[in-house]
Parts: structure tokens; C-alpha cells; sequence
């Protein structure tokens, strides 16, 4: 591996390659993975010591110091703004072009960053079953940094895309949310309303004689669910925060993270702002464009 073998100088919270690794005394566990089923075909998985600690520490040194990061302009309801994070993007030749927020960004190819291809290596190791084939990079500079909400949903990605997140340095949180239904929230209850529109046969008299005649009768509906929205008591909600609305997850150095199923149709994410997280993070997103 062709790593930068520089020390890093952090003095935050959130650690740096000078410090003790806390996870000397438990190298020889298992990785320990938690699968979150958030229902409808969607589920996260999170693997919070995926890379050494250690081993953690020379990437981010390698990606902070050698990735041609930018900071690009976006479109974001009709207005122009500055990415707040710097960004870069690998894929591999001939794939179709990624464009999200009026942004196309130039593709770089994955032989100029053989560590890349050895921490892809290692994400094919734990998902056997998937094929990743393009990568898009994120560094944050500080708590100011962040992403906003947003789902990874692009056409290129197929109806079902599977991300693998890697992240490195401060920890942040990783929030996601379901998206609103299209139903009407009110009250604290679930409305549903439509149109339903069948053929009728109405009979008439006509002289004293029935007539038949077909038409087509059209009903509005309103189905209101008897399941509260806001203000349901915490008791009834699931202990096992399954099917619960909201999700946090804290993205520690060298952990994964791989959002799966429907989980880009159905929710959002985000790396919300955080005044204490005053150090650098770099977060990398495996894809597969189809
Ligand atoms: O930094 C993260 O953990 C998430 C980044 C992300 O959501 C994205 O690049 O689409
Ligand atoms: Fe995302």
C-alpha cells in the first residue's frame, strides 16, 4: 500500500495517529456488526470497528493530504451555494456521468489512488455480494461542515442502490429520517384520500317501460387511520426503535455504515452541524452505478 507515512498532529477529542489505540486490548474480537430493519424493505447496517484504529489513522492521512479535494457550487432550490464540505469522485471508465444538484463532477480514475482500491477491497471483503464501482469522497473541516438532508436516489443508481459509507476522524452523527408520505398529516392523524370510479347500471321507467342505461359514478374517499403521528406517547412506541421514524448512528473512525434495500426511496440522511466537532473527517461513499 502506498500510504503517506506523515504523522498527524491533532489536539481535539476527536483523536489522532499520536494517541494510544483503544482498541489494543480487544484486536482479537470479532467485528461486531448491528443490522437495523427499518422496515418496508429497507435496512442499515453498522460495523463501528471495521478498520484498525491504527490502520484508520494512515488512511485519513493519505486521503487528507493527497485527494484533489474541491469545494463546488451547487444548485439547491433554484439558488447557487457553496458545498459546505469539500468533495472528489472516482468511477471507473465508461460508467455514465453522476449529476446531482446541477453538479457533474469530473471522474478520477481509481489506478491514481491504489488506497482507495485497497479500502474497496476491503468493503468487497465484508459484502461479498456487492460490486461497487464508483466512490464519492466528502471532507469535512469542521462541525461547521455538513450535509444537509437529502436521499441518494439518482436514476443511474437502479431503484434499490446499496452504499457503503467508511468513515475517518472526528466522529460525527449520521442521521436519517423517513421521508412524509404522501398522505395528509393532521390532527395527529393519518389522512388518505382519493377518487374510486366503477360503471353503474342505473334502471329507469321510461313510458311505464324499464330502461337500462350504464354510467360511471366517481366517489371521493377520505380514510383517516386511527395511528397518532406526533404525540404518541414514548411507551408505545417500539422499545426496539424498529419501524421508528428517526435513526441516529455515531460515525466513529474506521467504522461502515451500508444503507440498503428502499432505504434512498424511503428516507432521508444527514450530517448535521455540531458546534464540538472541531477536527477533520473524511467520509467516503461506495456506489454502484448500473
Ligand atoms: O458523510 C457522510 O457520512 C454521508 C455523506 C453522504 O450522505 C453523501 O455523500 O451522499
Ligand atoms: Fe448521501
Amino acid at each position: 500500500m502506498s500510504m503517506s507515512s506523515g504523522l498527524l498532529k491533532l489536539t481535539t477529542e476527536c483523536g489522532s495517529v499520536n494517541e494510544p489505540d483503544p482498541e489494543a486490548a480487544t484486536a482479537e474480537k470479532p467485528k461486531k456488526a448491528v443490522m437495523v430493519d427499518l422496515g418496508n424493505g429497507s435496512q442499515v447496517l453498522h460495523m463501528p470497528r471495521f478498520i484498525s484504529y491504527k490502520d484508520s489513522w494512515q488512511y485519513f492521512d493519505y486521503l487528507d493530504k493527497n485527494i484533489p479535494w474541491t469545494r463546488p457550487t451547487i444548485r439547491v432550490f433554484a439558488k447557487s451555494h457553496v458545498q459546505p464540505r469539500d468533495t472528489c469522485y472516482v468511477a471507473r471508465e465508461g460508467l455514465q456521468q453522476l449529476a446531482y444538484n446541477g453538479y457533474k463532477p469530473h471522474a478520477y480514475s481509481w489506478d491514481e489512488f491504489p488506497p482507495l482500491k485497497a479500502i474497496l477491497d476491503l468493503v468487497h471483503k465484508a459484502l461479498p455480494e456487492s460490486s461497487f464501482n464508483s466512490l464519492l469522497l466528502n471532507r469535512y473541516k469542521g462541525g461547521n461542515d455538513h450535509v444537509g438532508w437529502h436521499a441518494d436516489d439518482e436514476k443511474l443508481y437502479g431503484p434499490t442502490p446499496e452504499i457503503a459509507s467508511v468513515s475517518f476522524g472526528c466522529d460525527r452523527d449520521f442521521l436519517l429520517k423517513k421521508k412524509p408520505n404522501k398522505s395528509v398529516q393532521g390532527m395527529g392523524k393519518v389522512f388518505t384520500s382519493g377518487f374510486l370510479m366503477f360503471k353503474a347500471t342505473a334502471i329507469t321507467t321510461v313510458n311505464g317501460s324499464y330502461r337500462k342505461a350504464n354510467t360511471f359514478v366517481v366517489l371521493s374517499f377520505t380514510v383517516k387511520s386511527g395511528r397518532a403521528i406526533k404525540g404518541e406517547p414514548p411507551s408505545k412506541r417500539s422499545k426496539k426503535n424498529i419501524n421508528s421514524d428517526q435513526h441516529a448512528f455515531m460515525l466513529k473512525h474506521g467504522s461502515l455504515l451500508v444503507m440498503s434495500g428502499y432505504t434512498q426511496r424511503d428516507w432521508l440522511h444527514s450530517v448535521p452541524k455540531r458546534v464540538k466537532a472541531d477536527s477533520v473527517r473524511i467520509n467516503l461513499t461506495f456506489r454502484r452505478i448500473l
